[in-house]
Order: C-alpha cells, then structure tokens, then sequence
C-alpha cells in the first residue's frame, strides 16, 4: 500500500497516452479479494499494484483540497469523479517505472470507464473479475479490522448496491467484448491464487509445464 501513496507524490513525465503501459483491470465487489490477490500477483508476475481506494485515502491524508470531498464520498459508499482519480492514476502510472500495471478497483461506473479511455486511450489487456457471494463479503469487510470508515454495515450496504447498479455494467461491458477472466473468489486465499496463476502464466510455460509432467 505505501508504493501507491509514495507513487502518488512523485514527480510525473508525460501522459499515459504517450506511455502506454499494459494494464489489467481487477474488478469484483467490495471484499472479493482484490487486494489480497493483488498483492499476490505483484509477487510472481512483475506488475506494480494500484488500487484506486488506496491513492483516493492516501489523498485525503495528504490534506489535499479535495480530501474533505473524497472522505465524505468514500464514507457513503459513493464514487468520486472520474477527474480526481484518473489524475491519481496517471501520476503513479507516470513516477513507477515499470510499464505493467495491475489497476484494482477502478472503473467502478461508466463515468470512469469512459473518461479513462478517452484521457489515456488504453485498452486494458484483460479484466480479471473476482466473483463473490454478497455474504461472504460482507463477513470479509466485517472483520477486515484496517480501521476504514467505510467497513461498517451502514456503509457496506451502500456499497453492495453501489457495485450492483454502477460497477457491475462495467464488467458486463467488458464481458461483451470478450476480455472478463471471470474467478470464483469465494474459496480460500490460496485456492483463489491457483486460479488466478493459470490467467497469468503464459501459455508456452503452461505447456512446458505439461510436457514436464508427462516425462
Ligand atoms: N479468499 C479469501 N477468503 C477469506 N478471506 C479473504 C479472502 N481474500 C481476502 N480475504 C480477506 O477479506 C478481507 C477483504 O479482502 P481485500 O483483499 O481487502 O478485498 P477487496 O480489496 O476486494 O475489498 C481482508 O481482510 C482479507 O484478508
Ligand atoms: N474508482 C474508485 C475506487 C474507489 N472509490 C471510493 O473508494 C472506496 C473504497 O474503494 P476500495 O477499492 O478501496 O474498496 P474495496 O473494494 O477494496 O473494499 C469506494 O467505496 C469509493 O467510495 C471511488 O470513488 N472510485
Ligand atoms: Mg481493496
């Protein structure tokens, strides 16, 4: 989590349009596991981690004139404008240097699904959407214990809707296109993994792999 507020403060080069990194979208509702699995993912596959939620508190601890704003939104559940993340997004992209970039919990509404594109015009590679029963993220969020104003279940309710209504045809948007690698988030944090490997391992390895099991 420190990379991405660290990212935040960093002097910035360009646009994204000019850079161009891969990006992967990592979707799901809220404590499906995003960041778990994120954090996993940073591990074996070389990308750097950004979630959207993170930079957004980040900003309001930096005491930035929007931070009054961000923490009223957050704290209902609510999405804050396009505008004010992308420009957290693009200012970390810009201060890492890698060009592979894991976005987690962004776009979350169509608002900033097409702002991204029309600001940055990229394409993510592929949207990796964790799929998870409204119950058991509910337990997760109870007993998350970060001390976040928005893990109660005033809130939480919100935010299930929230997902249902705004971030969920997003996802649908990316499924008719044919880039959603759908995973069944509800099994253990290992288990979870072995499904999200088999999307990252590329598949040459996957069938050296084969032919190594087979010898
Ligand atoms: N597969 C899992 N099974 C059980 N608990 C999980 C699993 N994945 C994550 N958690 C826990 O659930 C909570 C929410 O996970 P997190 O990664 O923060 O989700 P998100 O970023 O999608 O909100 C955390 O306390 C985390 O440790
Ligand atoms: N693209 C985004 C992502 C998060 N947020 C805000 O930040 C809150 C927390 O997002 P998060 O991604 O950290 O939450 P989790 O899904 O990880 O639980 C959301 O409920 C929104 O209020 C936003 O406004 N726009
Ligand atoms: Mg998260």
């Amino acid at each position: 989590m420190g990379s991405t507020a660290e990212a935040a403060t960093m002097s910035t080069h360009g646009s994204l349009a000019e850079k161009k990194p891969t990006v992967v979208f990592v979707l799901g509702g809220p404590g499906s596991g995003k960041g778990t699995q994120c954090a996993n993912i940073v591990e074996h596959f070389g990308y750097t981690h950004l979630s959207a939620g993170d930079l957004l508190r980040a900003e309001i601890k930096s005491g930035s004139e929007n931070g009054t704003m961000i923490q009223n939104m957050i704290k209902e559940g609510k999405i804050v404008p396009s505008e004010v993340t992308i420009k957290l997004l693009e200012k970390a992209i810009l201060g890492i240097d890698n060009d592979k970039f894991l976005i987690d919990g962004f776009p979350r509404n169509e608002e900033n699904r097409a702002a991204f594109e029309a600001v940055t015009k990229i394409e993510p590679e592929f949207v990796l959407f964790f799929d998870c029963p409204e119950g058991e993220m509910e337990r997760r969020l109870l007993s998350r214990n970060q001390g976040r104003e928005d893990d109660n279940i005033e809130t939480i309710r919100k935010r299930f809707k929230v997902f249902l209504d705004s971030s969920l045809p997003v996802i649908e948007y990316y499924a008719a296109k044919g880039k959603v690698k759908k995973i069944d988030a509800a099994k253990p944090v290992q288990e979870v993994f072995e499904a999200v490997k088999t999307i990252f391992t590329p598949k040459d390895n996957k069938v050296k792999h084969h032919f190594c099991a087979i010898l």
